[in-house]
């Protein structure tokens, strides 16, 4: 049966208000502020394309140019890839040492931590046909963990490179900023610089941190939030930020209006102010977005006949995630934030918008360094790092792995022969979107992106777009149409 959500009944008229697309000029405004925000001036957003809103080049630019770095809105490291990445919690640098990653991450398999901080085995299948699990836009590379650990290493040894006391040789050759701790305690979160801990726990992170100076309501029902994203879908752990996010904006704003108006009435204390919230929304409305239940993709293996209860499946992991999520951060003001519709929008926007999330590893270049020495410098080193880089199997490469929304990059349409591309190059080391020319655009022609892997014939492209809710209308696409 279905579950009523009551938020959604009570709150219908907030709802649809924060529902309703922006108006076109608040849009242009938002978009010409993080144009000049992010210096990216080669680029324009129109509203009026064939797709709705689009990213059009306002300047040549040459094959290989740089068209746009994006901060992200929103995103977050796949849980499973936290093991083998320890970056920052707030701009994805990879953090510590080429010692404690490689130290950390070996150490944790050997305790038998699994992507999901719980015994190995226990989900692993589970994965492999979770129908709610999706890969987003990928921008490139991203090589997953095939924990093909061969040869483990005593325990004592992997602690002392944790702990700085044993150095491998050419490490200082890759140097990584100092791990900064969760200013709330909760040993979950780190970061490059302490700037980076206090714009993360002032954006997203009080509400959402299971440490004791932890702002929630809840640790134990966000201890349950968390523990239920990483068994079904970590797109809520995204969602929970993009709520965070929301109403720590929405506190912030209204603290400031109050001192500004210090003869106020107290009673404006603690009344719900629907304009401010709309205002501090804001940055999530203008995001293309639909029901998560309703555009999801139907899976391969799943019969027509079939589809209403997928889709009724679906909404309910959504209410069982939003139950969780309301027990921990519920704020009575920012009410409709907790409806299922609000909920399911958040989370559809994600999955129609985001990108993968990656950041290459420095313990991959640390090996090919040692690989490119010449003799006798290469067998002095081999001789202490290949012990480690035989216990690290295929999984010295991985990168950090996650998932994010970029305001601007998402403003990008899909064409199946694309004019640019996500692409990190050497220097870009954090969670920043890359785009680059894949040949010479001209002032006034659209920037577009594949969000799929364009060789693929016809019929299978629109297949894996589906994903994505929409068939693609591309120019290549309306030639090879039958
Ligand atoms: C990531 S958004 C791109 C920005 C979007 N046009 C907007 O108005 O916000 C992706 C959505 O744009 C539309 N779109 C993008 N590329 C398309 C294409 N090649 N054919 C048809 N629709 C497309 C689809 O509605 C798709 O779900």
């Amino acid at each position: 049966m279905e579950s009523i959500c009551p938020i959604d009944q009570r709150c219908s008229h907030q709802i649809s208000a924060l529902l309703q697309p922006p108006s076109p000029l608040h849009v242009q405004e938002y978009f010409e502020q993080l144009i000049s925000k992010r210096q990216c001036h080669g680029i324009k957003v129109k509203q009026d394309g064939v797709f709705g809103k689009g990213v059009f080049a306002e300047t040549d630019f040459e094959e290989e140019q740089l068209i746009l770095k994006d901060q992200m809105l929103v995103g977050a490291q796949h849980p499973s890839n936290k093991i083998d990445c320890l970056v920052c919690g707030y701009c994805f640098k990879f953090i510590g040492s080429i010692e404690q990653q490689i130290g950390r991450k070996l150490y944790l398999k050997t305790l038998g931590v699994s992507p999901h901080y719980g015994c190995e085995n226990d989900s692993s299948d589970e994965d492999q046909d979770n129908h709610y699990v999706k890969n987003h836009h990928n921008p490139e590379n991203g090589a997953s963990s095939s924990s093909t650990s061969t040869n483990p290493l005593p325990k004592m040894a992997l602690q002392s490179l944790m702990n700085g006391e044993l150095s491998l040789p050419y490490s200082s050759r890759f140097p990584l900023p100092s791990v900064v701790s969760c200013p709330g305690g909760c040993e979950e979160a780190f970061y490059c610089s302490k700037s980076c801990a206090e714009a993360d726990w002032e954006s997203f992170h009080s509400l959402l941190c299971t440490g004791e100076k932890s702002e929630s309501l809840s640790r134990e029902a966000l201890l349950k939030f968390i523990q239920h994203a990483n068994e079904t879908n970590d797109i809520f752990l995204l969602a929970a930020k993009a709520i965070s996010f929301t109403i720590l904006r929405y506190r912030k704003v209204k603290a400031s209006h109050l001192r500004k108006q210090e003869n106020t009435a107290p009673s404006i204390l603690g009344t719900s102010d629907l304009s401010l919230l709309l205002e501090t929304w804001k940055p999530i409305s203008i995001g293309h977005k639909r029901r998560w239940w309703d555009c999801i993709a139907l899976p391969g293996d799943i019969d027509g006949s079939d589809e209403a209860a997928f889709r009724m499946q679906i909404r309910e992991l959504a209410f069982v995630s939003l139950q969780f999520l309301k027990e921990a951060i519920f704020d009575k003001e920012c009410e409709p934030l907790f409806s299922l519709d609000i909920y399911g929008h958040i989370i559809g926007m994600f999955e129609l918008n985001n990108l993968d999330l990656v950041v290459a590893s420095p313990v991959e270049d640390y090996f090919l360094y040692i690989d490119d020495l010449t003799y006798p410098e290469k067998k002095e080193a081999e001789r202490i790092t290949q012990p480690y880089l035989d216990a690290l199997g295929d999984d010295y490469s991985v990168c950090c792995q996650g998932t994010a929304f970029f305001p601007l990059q998402s403003c990008m349409n899909h064409s199946c022969c694309p004019n640019a591309k996500a692409f990190k190059r050497e220097e870009d080391r954090d969670g920043q979107a890359t785009i680059i020319a894949l040949r010479p655009i001209c002032k006034g022609e659209e920037v577009t992106i594949s969000y799929i892997d364009e060789d693929l014939p016809f019929e299978e492209r629109q297949a894996v777009l589906a994903d994505y809710g929409f068939r693609c209308r591309c120019t290549r696409c309306l030639e090879e149409e039958p």
